[in-house]
């Protein structure tokens, strides 16, 4: 739970404070008031993660050179002064010397948008970042092979790319990045197999009783990644870029057996895409012991009434949710307990 937000120079906030309720919001305001850049500001401080956006320069003020997010959480106050190239991370006032430290001990986060249809309808990029920000928050090693993993990559890549390339070299960050991939792969598979039930359970809950949704991890390739890489060492060259591996990797999503993406209606995908990130809250409540924070970014006015009241339903009782809206008519016959507050002129007041 996170009990006092304060935002200084991030987004359109020059200055911000908010006492929020522990039971979490509904987030009332127009467009362009500032309602998503608040959850964002929340999810940066646990996560060091934005949902937009994946470099922290947008998150800076327009004309300003750093950005502040404090908050205060159960044990611990949460500080973040950022700067180009110097991030201050600090918890009780003890600066954390690296994203890692600081991240340790943070509260898990769950994140739900109106673009979460994408998880289902668009390309695997969507449904990796889906995987990648997850798995962080559920094993410690996650994070590391995701970078360890980013780094040898981008290495390779540039090796690969220049044209007076040391074979040796190549086949030293070959080495690695087939190390760290399958470290990668391996815990994406068992998270995949975590998961899935729990994505199973979601969708019957709101509403698709008849139907069976399910999920799994699918490799770019089989077999063993260095010999796949080396195999491909020809192609990769003439591409100037790796072809294969687990930035290539996808997740198969099936209803009744049949691909989502092309046969599932659009009220089935969005069950689907909640599902998904119902089921983000509920492993990491059972593996992290934290009820996560869920933060949803106007999803209500696409979900038809049924589906609006159950998924509200399924959100856990215990958990702090952040709602933001334009309007609140789909709160008609909602069961929806949260305190309400409209977004004016860069501050909340309660409804
Ligand atoms: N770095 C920045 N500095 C200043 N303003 C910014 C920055 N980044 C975005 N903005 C502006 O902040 C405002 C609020 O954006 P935000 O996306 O939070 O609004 P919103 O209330 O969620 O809108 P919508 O309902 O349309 O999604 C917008 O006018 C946007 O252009």
């Amino acid at each position: 739970m996170i009990s006092r937000l304060k935002l200084m120079d991030f987004r359109c906030y020059g200055s911000f404070s908010w006492q929020i309720p522990q039971q979490g919001a509904i987030i009332l305001g127009n467009n362009a008031r500032g309602k998503t850049s608040l959850l964002e500001a929340v999810c940066f401080l646990l996560r060091l993660q934005s949902p937009r956006t994946a470099r922290t320069g947008p998150l800076v003020s327009h004309g300003k050179q750093s950005f502040g997010i404090r908050g205060e959480l159960p044990g611990q106050i949460r500080r973040i002064l950022w700067a180009p190239d110097a991030p201050d991370l600090r918890v009780n006032g003890e600066p954390r010397k690296d994203q890692r430290s600081y991240l340790a001990d943070s509260y898990p986060v769950v994140w739900m948008g109106n673009d979460d249809l994408s998880l289902v309808q668009a390309g695997a990029d969507a449904r990796r970042k889906y995987m990648d920000f997850l798995g962080s928050q559920w094993h410690p090693g996650y994070r590391l092979a995701l970078f360890s993993y980013r780094r040898a990559l981008k290495t390779r890549n540039y090796l690969l790319k220049h044209r007076h390339r040391d074979k040796l070299q190549l086949d030293a960050y070959t080495r690695q990045l087939a190390l760290h991939g399958t470290e990668l792969r391996n815990l994406r598979a068992n998270l995949l197999a975590l998961l899935a039930p729990h994505i199973a359970l979601a969708y019957r809950n709101i509403g698709g009783r008849q139907e069976q949704v399910s999920i799994a991890y699918r490799a770019s390739e089989e077999g063993d990644l260095y010999e796949r890489l080396c195999a491909s060492m020809d192609r990769d060259i003439r591409y100037g870029q790796t072809q294969n591996g687990p930035h290539r990797d996808d997740l198969d999503i099936t209803l009744n057996g049949r691909n989502a993406a092309q046969f599932a209606s659009e009220g089935q995908q969005r069950t689907t895409a909640i599902s998904m990130k119902l089921a983000q809250s509920s492993l990491l409540t059972e593996e992290t012991g934290h009820t996560p924070i869920h933060l949803i970014d106007d999803v209500f006015g696409e979900l038809d009434p049924t589906r609006r009241i159950a998924f509200l339903q399924s959100l856990p009782a215990d958990a702090q949710s952040l709602i933001t809206t334009t309007h609140l008519d789909w709160l008609h016959n909602a069961p929806c307990p949260l305190p309400a507050f409209r977004l004016e002129d860069g501050a909340l007041a309660p409804l």
